[in-house]
């Protein structure tokens, strides 16, 4: 029984080392991750450091060769793996320990095969040393743990348990005990034994160990600190069956596994706690040295004296001290670790915003094309508006000529001062202010085919009149005629300002220059012979403005003035310089009104001929452009006398229009044209099948409203006149056959008058000729100027001129 306790001792530990291990590994995966692994490698290498000073000062120079003061863990355990360094350091402590080592050879003993020495030595000083450490009852290592793959942890516990072992030896004067509340390092690192055999084992070997005696015999003489432990189980086990030993152990060690766990859990704590504020091995060792320490400390109080426990103080103050500068070392390299992690946040974060950037960018940019899309679409499609807006006006149009409504187009000059009696002016309507009484303005608002507001342009309003220039020489008769007070603009429009420019010449020129241009453009397929009458109105008169001399009224034209002067025209420069002199003899004089108005109504009228050159047929077109005289109120124009007369007569003939006008808006059975010699010269444009537009003009300014309102209610009365559909002026082959067969006819009557005039002195049926000439004149042509008469209507008859 004797031989037992050292093996219980040796079990004892290799249980609580397989329990240490077990706890070990719980609390590494608890506490796994990369910086405590770190740690524990910096732990075993300032263990390791520690151990290799120890024994640089114990030894010293072995064999001429150093140990490094903080050695790698290749050469720490290179340079003991000779066991000639652990040897010499256990015979200072323990002298004789190892009572033979085998030194290192010098280079001149080195064999050729230095290997075979040297597995020589390590394998009898290693063996010594180790058999000596188990004699001491110190934690020993296996041969194997010198070699590469080792269990390096197990040489430095042994020779820091070594290294405890001479301090207690030395503080206690050689009564230290290794193992008990004294071991200090126990508590931080179980001991290790070589051998972790199973418990029955342990027993059979102890049992067959022949040494123990030996052991037992060592240790009381060497006054071995586990002799208290060995006797106190060597006591236990004295009175005790063999074969109850086993369960005897087995219950020792789970009082001493119960113990060895509470130890665990006030150490496993620590770690927690020490975790919670991130330190975490560094802290829970220094936080375990200390406590142990102290504890130390404590226990020696009873027995050593103050001086010892002082130095044993500042010991423990410097470790501490070290370990605070390790922990705030750490502290700040868990902080420089943090802001590495948050600059990597910002960093990803910076990465996703511009991701997100460049996303919305292009997204942006989509839309943006898309937008451009739509907003070229709209473009399209307002422009389409337009276009059909446009196309409805015509088609409007279109359907105006086919019913042969009179057009009306409205225009309003400048203002000539501020007050405009005028409120808006679009397309096709103007809105005149009507003040009343009570301060409420009223407001009055007339339809027409086209309204000009003051700021329009000559250009712009020829452009509506332009599609019926070409109708004339399409055999179209067309009328544009002015209308509107004294002043208002009619001269204006029709003829342009004085000593006209490009841009400002009014309808007259405009339309001659266009008919000029498209007779030119058809001179291929037609010949066109155009003629130019103007004649004026004044007094209930008509004069004709292209002759000087005395008129003659010879010339039967198919135009309500046969006798008018009809002058052949090459060019707009001819008809401009007619125009000239038509002016010139027009009768103008001047007024309060306005200086330059003509108290005259002007008639230009363009007669068209064309001759197809294939076909032959005839076309006969005509355009009467008239400037009419200024209606006005007799009182406010101040006249008296001859200016007095002129202006009843003026008056008197625009009445006479008026009722011609609502005569023809009442479809009456009798249009009474003969009232007036303008209702007679504009008979074929108003009641015929004429193309027919008329330019109402209005005076903006406040006192000229009451003028303003009957004009455009005239007006309104004159767009709802049906005209019928406008008719070409065409003769077919068989007309102009026939027409020609009675020029035959009439040549030869003509001939054979005077024929029978030669033999016959006096003729005596003389008065068969004017029968059968009163037949014929109305199919007469004029040799002299080429023109015919055409049968008439009898509404339609001829002015005198
Ligand atoms: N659209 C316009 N733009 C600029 N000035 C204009 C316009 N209409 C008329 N005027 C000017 O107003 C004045 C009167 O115009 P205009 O002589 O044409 O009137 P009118 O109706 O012919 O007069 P009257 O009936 O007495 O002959 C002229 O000086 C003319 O130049």
């Amino acid at each position: 029984m004797a031989a037992f306790p050292l093996n219980v001792i040796s079990m004892v530990e290799n249980v609580l080392h397989k329990y240490d291990e077990r706890l070990d590994q719980r609390l590494d995966e608890r506490l796994s991750d990369t910086h405590f692994a770190s740690r524990k490698a910096k732990e075993a290498s300032l263990r390791r450091n520690e151990a290799a000073k120890w024994l640089r000062n114990m030894v010293g120079t072995v064999g001429g060769r150093d140990l490094p003061a903080e050695p790698s863990e290749e050469d720490f355990m290179a340079a003991l793996r000779n066991g000639i360094i652990l040897c010499s350091a256990l015979n200072k402590i323990q002298p004789g320990a190892v009572p033979k080592v085998v030194e290192a050879p010098s280079d001149a003993d080195v064999l050729p095969d230095g290997k075979a020495l040297s597995v020589y030595q390590y394998f009898e000083n290693v063996r010594n040393f180790l058999v000596a450490l188990e004699r001491l009852g110190l934690p020993t290592f296996e041969t194997s743990d010198l070699e590469q793959g080792g269990i390096s942890s197990r040489v430095v516990n042994c020779i820091l348990a070594l290294k405890s072992y001479n301090e207690g030896k030395l503080i206690t004067n050689g009564l230290w005990r290794y193992g008990g509340n004294v071991r200090a390092s126990n508590l931080i690192k179980p001991v290790m034994s070589k051998d972790p055999e199973p418990l029955k084992e342990s027993f059979s070997s102890a049992n067959s160990d022949p040494s123990h005696e030996h052991c037992e015999e060592v240790r009381h003489l060497s006054g071995d600190p586990m002799s208290s432990l060995n006797t106190l189980v060597h006591e236990f086990f004295r009175d005790k069956k063999q074969e109850d030993i086993p369960a005897l152990i087995e219950s020792f060690l789970g009082k001493v596994m119960e113990e060895f766990q509470n130890r665990m859990l006030i150490q496993q704590e620590t770690v927690c706690f020490t975790l919670d504020f991130n330190l975490l091995s560094a802290t829970s060792c220094t936080a375990l040295k200390i406590h142990t320490y102290d504890r130390s400390i404590i226990k020696m109080v009873d027995n050593e004296d103050v001086e010892a426990k002082q130095e044993k103080c500042d010991n423990v103050k410097y470790n501490a001290g070290e370990e605070k500068e390790r922990i705030q070392l750490l502290k700040q390299q868990q902080l420089v670790e943090q802001h590495k992690e948050s600059i990597q946040e910002l960093k990803s974060m910076v990465y996703q915003t511009k991701t997100g950037m460049e996303f919305l960018q292009k997204k942006h940019q989509e839309e943006i094309i898309h937008l451009g899309k739509q907003l070229h679409s709209i473009a399209s499609a307002a422009s389409g508006y337009q276009r059909i807006l446009e196309e409805n006006r015509k088609l409007y149009n279109q359907v105006q000529d086919l019913k042969g409504n009179i057009r009306v187009y409205c225009r309003v000059r400048p203002c000539h001062h501020n007050q405009t009696s005028v409120s808006n002016i679009d397309e096709g309507s103007i809105s005149l202010i009507i003040p009343s009484k009570n301060g409420k303005d009223g407001k009055k608002t007339f339809t027409f085919n086209r309204c000009f507001g003051p700021n329009v342009t000559q250009a712009e309003v020829f452009a509506d009149t332009q599609p019926l220039i070409r109708s004339v020489l399409d055999g179209y008769n067309v009328c544009i005629f002015a209308y509107g007070q004294t002043g208002s603009g009619k001269t204006h429009t029709m003829s342009g300002p004085n000593n006209p420019t490009e841009e400002t010449v009014g309808v007259n020129y405009r339309a001659l220059r266009d008919l000029f241009l498209i007779s030119e453009q058809r001179k291929d397929t037609i010949h066109y012979d155009i003629r130019v009458q103007m004649l004026e109105i004044y007094n209930e008169t008509v004069r004709d403005l292209l002759s000087t001399d005395e008129i003659r009224n010879s010339s039967l034209n198919g135009i309500n003035v046969p006798d008018a002067n009809l002058v052949p025209v090459q060019s707009t420069a001819d008809v401009l310089s007619l125009m000239d002199l038509g002016f010139k003899n027009r009768a103008v004089s001047a007024t309060a009104m306005n200086d330059r108005s003509s108290r005259s109504h002007s008639c230009l009228t363009v007669h068209v001929h064309g001759k197809d050159l294939t076909s032959g047929k005839t076309i006969r077109g005509s355009i009467h452009l008239v400037d009419l005289a200024g209606s006005e109120r007799v009182d406010k124009s101040e006249v008296t006398g001859d200016r007095l007369k002129e202006a009843q007569h003026i008056n008197k003939s625009l009445a006479a229009l008026g009722d011609v006008i609502s005569s023809l808006a009442q479809k009456q059975q009798h249009i009474p044209y003969r009232n007036s010699k303008l209702t007679q010269l504009l008979q074929d444009s108003l009641g015929g099948q004429a193309k027919t537009l008329m330019f109402v003009h209005i005076a903006p300014e406040q006192d000229a409203l009451v003028e303003s309102i009957s004009t455009l209610k005239f007006a309104e009365r004159v767009s709802t006149i049906e005209l019928g559909a406008a008719k070409v002026n065409k003769d077919s082959a068989d007309v102009k056959e026939l027409k020609e067969q009675i020029a035959n006819l009439k040549a030869a009557l003509a001939q054979k008058d005077e024929e029978a005039e030669q033999f016959q002195h006096p003729p005596s049926s003389k008065s068969d000729l004017p029968v059968l000439k009163s037949q014929l004149s109305s199919t007469t042509v004029s040799s002299k100027s080429g023109s015919r008469k055409i049968p008439r209507d009898d509404s339609a008859s001829s002015l005198e001129v």
